[in-house]
């Protein structure tokens, strides 16, 4: 959105410092950036990233999300993810749980396929609103093919450090193979005071990469009691550790559970929207620590408490569970509200409420 002068992010909230990361560096193989990025990694599991070479991809990312989520309601409809598990295609503001209560949440998304991106025009899962369409090869193919690179880099130096054989992770997100990966462009609507516009959870898949403009972001670091605002950097994406590479990496990888909440004044009336894209594994992947391939994986699975990191389902069907999980429609009470948040909140439950 290049022209539009933003309200300033305040001083005086609760802010999470997270490390920044210099792309061109962990491209470069700087090991004392190496060792910034694993430490991000393994604790707070969010970070920012810098001179990443997306931004142009991120701006017409933002343009094409404002352009889709600017036709009838009634159009945009007719691309509804549905109940059943799919992600891909658009949601509706409200079709999410925001807390455990069932408040509808207030974020709308408009998501495309890894596999549709890079196919197109071949339909591999699904069809697009004419706004996508338009985009695909000029906008949405070139983003994803960039935040493929830059998540593929970062999964490089997980294997390194993990000592897992080079490519583990790049095998485990290969172009070839079906996955659930996908693009994502928000708009979140403001909310009562209190109030989630996207409810806590940790993310699915394996590694994020966010573009904010405005804040509302919020994490909730291991230990402490208070939600902490993720201010949003110029140039700089945030990534994130998803759950996947949590149970890949045997708990050592870490995905932090966060939300979304409305900007913080004096950003508060202006309308939220963030771009991302959510790297998972190859969705006939079985979720489990890779513990033959590496001793520290196996070091650190064994003292998880047993099935921790076993979920005994692959990469797809858990994404189709917590997807499903996550639907107003299919609320069936507390357990479905749990089932939808991820692996974090099950250790956090109570923190966060
Ligand atoms: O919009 C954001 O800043 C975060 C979105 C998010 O957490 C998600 O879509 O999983
Ligand atoms: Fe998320």
């Amino acid at each position: 959105m290049p022209g539009i002068v933003l309200p300033p992010f305040p001083e005086d909230v609760p802010t999470s410092t997270l490390l920044v990361i210099d792309y061109a560096k962990i491209k470069a193989g700087d090991p004392e950036e190496i060792d910034t990025l694993w430490t991000a990694a393994t604790e707070l599991g969010f970070w920012y990233l810098k001179n990443h070479g997306a931004e142009e991809e991120v701006d017409g990312m933002f343009d094409m999300g404002a352009e889709t989520m600017a036709l009838p309601s009634e159009e945009k409809m007719k691309f509804e993810q549905g109940n059943d598990g799919l992600s891909f295609g658009y949601k509706y503001a409200g079709s999410y749980m925001a807390d455990h209560e069932g408040t509808p949440d207030t974020s709308e998304f408009i998501n495309v396929a890894r596999d549709d991106a890079l196919g197109w025009p071949t339909v591999r899962h699904r069809t697009y609103p004419s706004t996508v369409n338009a985009r695909m090869e000029s906008t949405v193919r070139p983003f994803i093919r960039k935040a493929v690179d830059v998540t593929t880099v970062l999964f490089g130096v997980f294997d390194k450090k993990l000592g897992l054989p080079e490519g583990t992770f790049a095998s485990l997100h290969a172009p070839d193979q079906e996955t659930t990966s996908e693009s994502r462009c928000i708009r979140s609507l403001q909310t009562s005071p209190g109030k989630a516009a996207l409810a806590p959870h940790t993310d699915f898949g394996s590694l994020s990469f966010l573009h904010n403009r405005l804040g509302g972001l919020q994490v909730l670091p291991v230990g402490s009691q208070e939600w902490q605002y993720v201010k949003p950097l110029p140039g700089h994406a945030i990534c994130n550790i998803g759950d996947a590479v949590t149970i890949f990496s045997g708990g050592i990888l870490h995905s932090n559970l966060h939300r979304i909440v409305s900007p913080p004044k004096p950003q508060t009336s202006t309308e939220r929207w963030s771009v991302a894209y959510f790297a998972r594994p190859n969705s006939a992947a079985v979720l489990e620590p890779f513990s033959e391939q590496s001793s520290l994986i196996a070091e650190s699975a064994a003292k998880a408490p047993e099935g921790k990191y076993n979920p005994g389902v692959t990469a797809g069907e858990w994404f189709a569970r917590r997807i499903r999980a996550a639907r107003l429609p299919n609320r069936k009470g507390l357990q479905s509200w749990d089932a939808g948040q991820g692996m974090e909140w099950q250790n956090q439950k109570l923190k966060a409420q």
